[in-house]
């Protein structure tokens, strides 16, 4: 549905974006992952059609994109961009008009999405006495007025409480069901994992890797096992894989974890060795990024 070819983009000398290709399937929930000034936003800017000045070829089901094609898109920017002296039903009807919604249906638009954003309570209420998070979720609900099909979040969970967070995925889980397309830049692995189906990693404005999350999952990421016990060490463990010291324990990659396990088991018991705790770890994204990268996306 979303194909990009070849996008190059510099901002003067510094170039955020080398040759990137991406197609993003129709109904999909596309993470894009990377650090800091990895090139997410702007790769998000050009999928929502607000950068126009790259090299390359961006389409929308074979439509180069352009302003033209706002309708189907929701822009949920990173930063924050609503009015504090309106109240929250303003600020959607501001947003509603701006893609020609009138009248009656504007306000019931309103309604819908300030329940979907779980605000109907603060329907009235002025921008300035909300929360980070109750900011947040109406700035994702100003994006949705005009109910389109493909949502472009831009880190939509940066500095928010629990249950805002706890909203956001279920907003966004309700707008997968509806068969909408969603791109949701993050640095934080874990949402990405949970809400995604396919993910991009972005490192120096390049996709390193991209694919299903299982896919990458079971290419990248090594399997490994935690063990912690008073008299563990480096010997028990060296014969089954590498190891690093993790929360008075060890963790062990190794390719064969159920293998491995069996075999610390019966070591142990042979030379009366305790094990307090012996698990399975299931890969992670992070694992993914890192076996990539060499590094880990908070460092
Ligand atoms: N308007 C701009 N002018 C000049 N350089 C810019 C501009 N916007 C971004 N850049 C630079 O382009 C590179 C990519 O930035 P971008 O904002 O796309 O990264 P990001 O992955 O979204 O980072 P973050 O997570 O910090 O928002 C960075 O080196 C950044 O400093």
């Amino acid at each position: 549905m979303l194909k990009i070819n070849n996008v190059k983009k510099h901002y003067g000398e510094i170039q955020a974006l080398h040759e990137v290709s991406l197609f993003i399937p129709k109904g999909s929930c596309y993470g894009l992952v990377g650090p800091n000034g990895a090139g997410k936003s702007t790769l998000i800017k050009i999928l929502a059609s607000i950068i126009h000045d790259y090299k390359g070829e961006a389409l929308i089901d074979e439509n180069v994109l352009n302003r033209g094609l706002k309708e189907q898109i929701g822009y949920i920017p990173q930063d924050i961009c609503l009015e504090e002296d309106i109240s929250a039903a303003g600020n959607l009807y501001f947003f509603g008009r701006l893609y020609g919604i009138k009248g009656k249906v504007l306000r019931q638009r309103a309604q819908e999405v300030l329940q979907l954003v779980g605000l109907s309570e603060r329907s009235k209420d002025k921008i300035s006495t909300f929360s980070g998070g109750m900011k947040r979720r109406l700035n994702i609900g100003c994006a949705l007025m005009h109910d389109p099909k493909l949502i472009i979040m831009d880190e939509p969970t940066v500095g928010i409480d629990p249950q805002s967070r706890r909203y956001i995925f279920q907003m966004i889980e309700g707008l997968k069901s509806k068969g909408c397309t969603i791109i949701y830049a993050s640095h934080y692995m874990e949402e990405v994992e949970r809400l995604c189906d396919h993910v991009a990693f972005i490192d120096k404005g390049e996709i390193i890797e991209k694919g299903s999350v299982s896919e990458l999952l079971q290419k990248f990421a090594i399997p490994s096992i935690f063990i912690r016990g008073s008299h563990i060490n480096s010997e028990v463990l060296e014969q089954y894989g590498s190891f690093i010291n993790k929360n008075d324990g060890y963790l062990l990659s190794t390719q064969e974890p159920l293998n491995a396990m069996e075999n610390i088991i019966k070591y142990c018991r042979q030379n009366k060795i305790d094990i307090d705790r012996l698990e399975l770890v299931h890969p992670r994204l992070e694992d993914v990024f890192f076996t990539l990268t060499g590094s880990s996306l908070r460092e």
